[in-house]
């Protein structure tokens, strides 16, 4: 079946569902999004974007930007990163502290919100700018200027961000965060108001479905083996306590944001990238994920 007809055949399913959710409100900013917007963008090896609904409109990417951060300082981690962050599943919400105390200080991994924390504390070592190191990246395996920081929505986080302070403060009593608490959090939260269209989301995860090669960036991003851990922790933990029933319902690996966005790659195939702000009780898009069930389905093949 033709990559447009596919997409288009599953956006009309889906729309005919009326699938309810909730606009994440947590961040007021995030709250006034038009919750009715949908998208879905698709992206074959070749580069070829096959897209429908407001798949070019942008929005805010939040946790989805942790599979960027992570690709970042991945190579670090086979030497020295290991040590400060897990690559077990959660099954527990994203912003769990009582995790955090009962493993002294070590996060399941490295997309809960403990984990992201010590990626951008790895980060602002790393890098002088890392706020700017970020958008760069993302520009350049999107192979477009498309990155932007919605302002609103990062002072409204900052504003509101006791519980990541809290897990910061809780990482630093156990020595797993170098840096000043404020400064990481600065740049996680400019992380997680980059805004992006699905077009640019699914092109900046080409190079997980293509064996770590961007076509984009026209180089490799990781190595094949790095690409396929990265995809290994999308599948086992992309979804926080829903990561066993993405894999049940869909089979691919992808990471969801609380903006109501998803990522996915079926490896060798495809990236994917739906949008649709209303959320289920997880914080995952209830859109996105019953467009990527159906996208599966009808494909007839998965990871599996
Ligand atoms: N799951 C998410 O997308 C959460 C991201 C959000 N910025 C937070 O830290 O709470």
């Amino acid at each position: 079946m033709d990559y447009q007809e596919l997409i288009e055949e599953v956006y009309h399913e889906v729309n005919k569902l009326e699938l309810k959710g909730k606009v994440a409100d947590y961040i007021p900013e995030l709250a006034k999004v038009n919750p009715d917007q949908f998208g879905i963008a698709l992206v074959d090896l070749e580069g070829k974007v096959y897209g429908v609904g407001d798949y070019k409109t942008p929005f805010s990417i939040q946790s989805i930007s942790k599979v960027h951060t992570l690709t970042m300082v991945f190579h670090v981690f086979n030497s020295k990163l290991w040590t400060r962050v897990n690559v077990e599943p959660s099954g527990n919400p994203f912003n769990s502290i009582a995790q955090l105390e009962f493993e002294k200080g070590i996060p399941r991994n490295p997309f809960i919100n403990a984990g992201a924390l010590v990626i951008a504390d790895a980060l602002t070592s790393k890098f002088e700018d890392p706020k700017t190191q970020i958008i760069n990246f993302i520009n350049d395996i999107s192979g477009d200027k498309c990155v932007s920081i919605n302002e609103e929505v990062r002072i409204s986080e900052l504003k509101h961000s006791e519980r990541n302070i809290a897990m910061a403060y809780f990482l630093k009593a156990y020595d797993n965060f170098d840096n000043d608490v404020q400064e990481v959090l600065e740049t996680y939260v400019s992380q997680c108001a980059i805004e992006m269209s699905c077009v640019d989301l699914a092109k900046s995860f080409s190079f997980l479905a293509n064996d770590g090669y961007s076509i984009f960036a026209k180089r490799n991003i990781v190595t094949e083996s790095n690409a396929r851990r990265i995809n290994a922790l999308m599948l086992t933990c992309g979804f926080y306590d829903e990561s066993g029933e993405f894999a049940y319902r869909v089979g691919l690996p992808g990471k969801s944001g609380v903006g109501g966005g998803v990522g996915a790659v079926m490896p060798h195939k495809f990236s994917v990238a739906v949008w649709s702000p209303e959320l289920n009780e997880k914080g995952n898009s209830v859109k996105s994920i019953k467009a990527l069930e159906l996208l599966t389905d009808k494909l007839k093949f998965s990871l599996f």
